[in-house]
C-alpha cells in the first residue's frame, strides 16, 4: 500500500514554504500527501502581506475528514497560530495513531511572527509532549528552552531539555542559522547523532525548514528508524538548497526536483 503522510500548516501561494513545500516533498518522495489548512497566508519571496486564520473548529472538522476516511502513517505540524487551534490539533493528533513531526513555526524566514506569543505554554503543555521529533532552529529552541544557544554543545543542552523536560520522543536543533557548516543535533532521549552538510552560500533559503520536516514525515510514514529518517531527509534537504531556484525578488524557494536528479531516478 501507498504511505500516506498527513501535513497540519499555514499556506504559501508563492509555493515555497507550508503546505506547499510539504505536499512537492510528500510527492518527491513517493509519499500520499494530504493537507489541513491552519491558516491562508499571503506570503512570497520577500515577506509575508496578510494572514487569514481558520476558526479552531473548522480546523478539528478537517482533521476528522481526513481521519475519519483515510490512513495517515504519519502526521507532521507546522504554523499553527493560536492557542486555540493548537488545543485542537492536540485533540485531534492524539486520535492518530502514527508518528507525529512537530517543526514549530514561529517567525517566517523573512522575519515576520506567524504565531500568537501567548501559544508557547500551550505548545509546552499540548503539543511537544505528543511529538516523535521536533525540528527548531536555534531561535526556536532558545523560545522553547527560555536559555541562548552559542555552540554545538548548547545545541546538545536544548535537545537534552526538550527530551526530559519537556517531554518529547526526539529532538533535533537546526544549525542553519549559525555561521560555518549546516549542522544539525539529534537527540531521542538515549542516543546521538550530529548531522552536518557544507553551507552552500545562498540568499534562497525560503521553506527549507518545512521542507526538511515534510521528508522527516514521509520517511517516517513509509516506515524508516528515525535515524535513517533524519539521514535521508538531511540529504533531500541540501540538495534542495543546492539547487534551489532564484525566483521572486527576496529569499528564493527549495528545489524539490534536486534529490532525485541528483540520483538520477
Ligand atoms: N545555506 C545553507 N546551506 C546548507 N544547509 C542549510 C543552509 N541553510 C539551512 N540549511 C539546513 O537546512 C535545514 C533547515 O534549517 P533551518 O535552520 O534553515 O530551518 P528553518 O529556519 O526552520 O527554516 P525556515 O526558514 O523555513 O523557517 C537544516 O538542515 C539546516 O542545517
Ligand atoms: C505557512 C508557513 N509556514 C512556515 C513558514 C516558515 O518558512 C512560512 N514562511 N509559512
Amino acid at each position: 500500500m501507498i504511505s500516506c503522510a498527513l501535513t497540519i500548516a499555514g499556506t504559501d501561494p508563492s509555493g515555497g514554504a507550508g503546505i506547499q513545500a510539504d505536499l512537492k516533498t510528500f510527492q518527491e518522495l513517493g509519499v500520499y500527501g494530504m493537507s489541513v489548512v491552519t491558516s491562508v497566508v499571503a506570503q512570497n519571496t520577500t515577506g509575508v502581506q496578510g494572514v487569514h486564520h481558520m476558526p479552531a473548529s473548522f480546523l478539528t472538522e478537517q482533521v476528522r475528514s481526513v481521519r475519519y476516511d483515510m490512513p495517515i502513517h504519519a502526521v507532521k505540524s507546522g504554523m499553527i497560530p493560536t492557542v486555540d487551534m493548537m488545543r485542537a490539533v492536540a485533540d485531534q493528533v492524539e486520535h492518530i495513531d502514527a508518528p507525529y513531526v512537530i517543526d514549530p513555526v514561529m517567525v517566517a524566514q523573512s522575519g515576520d511572527e506567524l504565531i500568537e506569543e501567548s501559544a508557547m505554554e500551550m505548545w509546552k503543555e499540548r503539543l511537544i509532549p505528543l511529538a516523535t521529533i521536533i525540528t527548531p532552529n536555534i531561535p526556536e529552541a532558545e523560545k522553547i528552552i527560555g536559555t541562548s544557544i552559542h555552540s554545538v554543545e548548547d545545541m546538545r543542552e536544548a535537545a537534552e531539555h526538550i527530551c526530559t523536560v519537556l517531554g518529547a520522543s526526539a529532538a533535533l536543533i537546526k544549525g542553519g542559522h549559525r555561521d560555518g557548516e549546516a549542522l544539525d543535533v539529534l537527540y531521542d532521549g538515549s542516543e546521538w547523532e550530529v548531522f552536518t552538510a557544507e553551507r552552500i552560500d545562498t540568499a534562497n533559503t525560503h521553506g527549507t525548514g518545512c521542507t526538511y520536516s515534510a521528508a522527516i514525515t514521509a520517511c517516517l510514514s513509509q516506515g524508516h528508524s528515525l535515524f535513517d529518517s533524519v539521514r535521508i531527509s538531511k540529504e533531500y534537504v541540501t540538495a534542495a538548497i543546492r539547487e534551489s531556484f532564484s525566483l521572486g525578488h527576496g529569499s528564493g524557494p527549495t528545489n524539490h526536483f534536486a534529490w532525485r536528479k541528483e540520483r538520477s531516478i
